[in-house]
């Protein structure tokens, strides 16, 4: 029997050479050190920021409330700080003397939105909507089309109408409810009637819900509607690190997504036949609505107009954006006054002194009534429905603040952090309309003055409905203040008032607001 010589094999150290487990170390070890130095490096050309977890940075961020844990991360690291989201990169504003060094040089730069998963399955790919189109030719056309038809001052004074009609339709509705004894009001369901209907009345001439059988039809819209708008909000990975894309198909949210599609078209579809509409018999009384407006849309880029899919996209994209966000705030609200009843009680005082008792509360009468405006704003400050606005992307490469940005660098908008910003406003955390009866001229409209107080938004994307957000709102609490008392169902107490957020894009509130009504008009004003 030969015995193999191995004794070259100890000469060349082959006996002392590393495991598979030392091995998996120093490969570790030489990957962590090249990631601490190559953060070192970039960090000294980005504004402050916390230190990232290689390859994920600081996605977690993203996770529970988003808002919040920005604001915490703000209060160390400054009112504009550098994230790192997966492979993107992300600037945070979060006072309002940055979004002002922000937006008066780089609103242009930093217009468009970024792509993303939800919306690529929801939007089929072509994101050919208003919040979600990319900054370019299509979406100028689209945003033209709103501020000079949609949302312009002489059409939403001509919806006047409208809003006060949908007003007094659930004021009826909630004076037969609380005749009939029905136990507390589910205020956020009431809201919700009123802006998805005023809303559905706005784009097709037609009343969405029939207020007398709000139930399951309602209720179906709602989960819908609120599941979209979380799905929306989720922090899903690969929109971050698109390598793991399988991720999210092997969590399910693929086939999720497009059942939510399916439903959501399903409910809308009765509302918004645009083919029906195209063909509706309209008298000479007859109000145009947004379907009209749209199908006569002066597309100025010689090619067809607006096709009946990008018209569908449209209306649901403002039904979206537009029900829930005023109704969250409205609900907001109303949780405020009633934790600050000395407040709700001068309000109703102030609606009494100006209105009177025999007649319902009308538009034209809100900007004779200071305290209920300053409510509104304060409940807009602290409670802003979109805390993070519209995630913004850059469509070019950018200096900010003597900082280099490659296209395509994420900007998020911490209006809830700004609208708390302590070298602003003075207890910042505190519900205390007073602030603006002493400052009237801070206008939530006009913020971008000096972005004390944009809950919605600024600059070029900033909200088109802000002026039907607005009125919408200001007509609900005023109506609901004249017309009833408010107080906590037995067993509740202001002080145990659950006052949480719910994790979501729409700042809802987490435990739906139900209150005990008891009319102070008389039954015949409705
Ligand atoms: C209290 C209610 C509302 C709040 C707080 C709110 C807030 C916002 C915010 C923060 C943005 C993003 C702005 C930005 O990117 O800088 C936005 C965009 C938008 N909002 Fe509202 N909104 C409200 C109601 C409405 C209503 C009633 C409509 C009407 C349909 C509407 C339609 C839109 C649209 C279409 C956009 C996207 C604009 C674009 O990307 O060009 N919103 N809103």
């Amino acid at each position: 029997m030969s015995v193999v010589d191995t004794m070259w094999l100890e000469q060349i150290g082959w006996g002392s050479r590393k495991s598979v487990a030392e091995t998996i170390v120093a490969v570790f070890v030489t990957f962590s050190v090249i990631h601490v130095v190559r953060v070192y490096q970039r960090r000294q050309h980005l504004p402050p920021g916390p230190w990232p977890w290689p390859i994920l940075g600081h996605v977690f961020v993203l996770t529970g409330l988003a808002h919040r844990n920005l604001q915490k991360l703000a209060a160390r690291y400054g009112g504009l700080m550098y994230i790192q989201l997966g492979e993107k990169p992300c600037l945070v504003v979060s006072t309002a003397a940055a979004a002002k060094e922000m937006f008066r040089v780089h609103d242009a730069t930093f217009s468009s939105r970024p792509r993303k998963l939800v919306l690529d399955i929801l939007t089929n790919g072509p994101y050919r909507s208003l919040p979600i189109a990319p900054y370019g030719h299509y979406w100028r056309q689209l945003r033209r089309l709103a501020n000079t038809q949609l949302f312009s001052p002489a059409t939403h004074a001509s919806h006047q109408g409208i809003r006060q009609g949908e007003v007094q339709n659930m004021m009826k509705h909630l004076v037969e409810q609380t005749r009939h004894g029905a136990g507390p009001v589910d205020l956020k369901n009431w809201f919700t009637g009123v802006t998805s209907n005023n809303m559905t009345m706005m784009l097709t001439n037609n009343r969405f819900f029939d207020i007398r059988d709000m139930n399951e039809e309602k209720r179906r819209y709602d989960d819908v509607l609120r599941r979209s708008v979380d799905a929306n909000g989720a922090m899903i990975i690969s929109d971050y690190v698109p390598s793991l894309s399988f991720i999210p198909r092997w969590q399910g949210w693929h086939s999720y997504i497009l059942g939510l599609q399916r439903r959501g078209r399903e409910i809308v579809h009765k509302v918004i036949e645009v083919e029906k509409h195209r063909q509706r018999v309209k008298d000479e009384n007859y109000v145009p609505d947004f379907v009209d407006v749209l199908l006569k849309a002066p597309l100025d880029d010689g090619r067809k107009p607006l096709s009946d899919g990008d018209i569908m996209s449209l209306l649901l994209s403002f039904l979206n954006a537009g029900t829930d966000t005023s109704a969250t705030t409205a609900e907001w609200a109303m949780a405020e006054l009633i934790t600050h009843p000395g407040i709700m009680q001068k309000a109703q005082a102030e609606l009494v002194a100006v209105v009177g008792e025999d007649r319902l509360v009308q538009e034209v009468d809100i900007p004779k009534l200071p305290l209920l405006q300053a409510i509104v704003k304060e409940t807009l400050r602290l409670h802003p429905a979109a805390p993070l606005a519209i995630p913004r992307e850059s469509h070019e490469p950018c200096v900010v603040s003597g900082y280099q940005f490659p296209a395509q660098t994420l900007l998020i908008v911490n209006l809830f952090a700004i609208q708390r910003d302590p070298s602003v406003y003075e207890n910042p955390d505190e519900f205390k309309p007073s602030r603006f009866m002493e400052h009237p001229e801070v206008n939530p409209l006009t913020g971008h003055d000096d972005f004390q107080l944009i809950p919605f938004g600024v600059g070029r994307r900033m909200c088109p409905g802000a002026r039907l957000a607005h009125a919408l709102v200001s007509l609900m609490l005023a109506n609901l203040l004249h017309s009833f008392d408010w107080s906590l169902p037995e067993g509740q107490s202001a002080e145990g008032l659950d006052m949480q957020e719910a994790v979501s894009f729409i700042m809802y509130k987490d435990k739906r607001l139900c209150l005990n009504a008891k009319p102070r008009s008389p039954a015949s004003l409705y």
